[in-house]
């Protein structure tokens, strides 16, 4: 898969960047307002009773601000956290090593919480329900069960795809948090708070357009503001004004609804070799040299969050909004 700016995933030179940019309370955690509010009531309602927050579960698309709640969380509880992912933990061992070394009240972050094999599943079953751990010692006859005590946690897992999480863990937590993508007012306060963190002059104009162009995700407002004000320094007096963000967009090859070039091939590719469709996952993938779970994890989502493709048992189709974003004649319906 090429890199693309306006991924919702992040690359590897990027996640110290986002760690400096990261809201540390709920306060400053901007959007979510319905997961915000619920958490806020059971965060208090636990320092209330001195007991541990329910195990809560953060769901939706990458960069959307699963991982940043995760570390609030925990900063308003008053506790620590740690932090580990589905795929790093292969046995069950590691994950009694994880749990026995937290203290009382702690954070217990899972990210990638789908990918956590069946066998470990089991291992935190008991330590969710019970804070205790069902270890094995020995093999064959002389094998033996031992139960260890485990101090009370909170567990708090993220997934970008809560449909492959087993019904089992899922009913384990208490808290169940879906995140929604942003809107454009909610991505501009994100771009001016971003841009004060960093601190770059920016027109709120200028916010609108590169907010405008976030695909929902405040991932890739930040990391558009971030080029624009490398384009600010170089082309211009550092100042980020609504003309500089655009022509800086327009470099980038971002359009104004925040589309790429291959969501153009993409779409273009379906209203020039099928009429629009309906045409098959597997087809358009042959057709964009693309793999078709790529297709359907990266690039439909947000295509089918804005109307411009719509899933239907014999296949996709485009809408009519796509041919009007190109400029092109809707065909009639015979
Ligand atoms: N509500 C928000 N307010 C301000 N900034 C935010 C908000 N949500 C996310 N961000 C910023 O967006 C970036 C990405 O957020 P984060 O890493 O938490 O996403 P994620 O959902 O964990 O993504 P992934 O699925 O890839 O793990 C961070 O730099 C964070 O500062
Ligand atoms: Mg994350």
């Amino acid at each position: 898969m090429e890199e693309r700016i306006i991924s919702g995933e992040a690359d590897i030179q990027e996640l110290s960047f986002e760690q400096s940019l990261r809201p540390q309370n709920l306060k400053q955690y901007i959007g979510q307002d319905k997961v915000k509010e619920n958490l806020e009531i059971f965060i208090q309602a636990a320092k209330l009773r001195q007991e541990t927050l329910d195990h809560v579960l953060l769901y939706g698309p990458p960069g959307l601000g699963k991982t940043t709640l995760a570390a609030i969380i925990a900063n308003e509880m008053g506790v620590n956290i740690r932090t580990t992912a589905g795929p790093a933990i292969e046995r069950p061992g590691d994950l009694a090593a994880i749990l026995t070394a937290l203290e009382p009240g702690d954070v217990l972050f899972i990210d990638e919480i789908h990918r956590l094999p069946r066998t470990i599943e089991e291992v935190l079953y008991p330590a969710m329900e019970d804070f205790c751990l069902d270890i094995v010692i020995g093999k064959g006859p002389s094998a033996r069960s031992v139960r260890l005590d485990l101090p009370p946690f909170t567990l708090v897992g993220a997934t970008t795809r809560a449909g492959s999480l087993s019904a089992p863990l899922r009913d384990r937590f208490g808290v169940l948090s879906r995140l929604e993508y942003y809107n454009e007012t909610q991505l501009t306060d994100i771009v001016i708070r971003t841009a004060e963190v960093l601190a770059t002059e920016i027109d709120e104009l200028a916010a609108v357009e590169i907010a405008r162009r976030s695909r929902g995700t405040p991932r890739i407002a930040n990391r558009l503001l971030r080029r624009v004000r490398d384009f600010a320094q170089v082309r211009g007096n550092g100042v980020v004004d609504e003309q500089l963000a655009k022509e800086a967009l327009e470099l980038l090859q971002v359009d104004r609804l925040g589309l790429d070039h291959i969501d153009h091939k993409l779409l273009r590719g379906i209203i020039e070799k099928f009429r629009g469709g309906p045409v098959g996952l597997e087809t358009i993938a042959a057709t964009i040299g693309e793999e078709s779970h790529t297709i359907e994890d990266v690039y439909e989502p947000y295509l089918l969050q804005i109307g411009f493709l719509q899933r239907t048992p014999r296949g996709r189709i485009v809408t009519d909004l796509v041919y009007r974003h190109f400029q092109m004649e809707v065909p009639k319906t015979e």
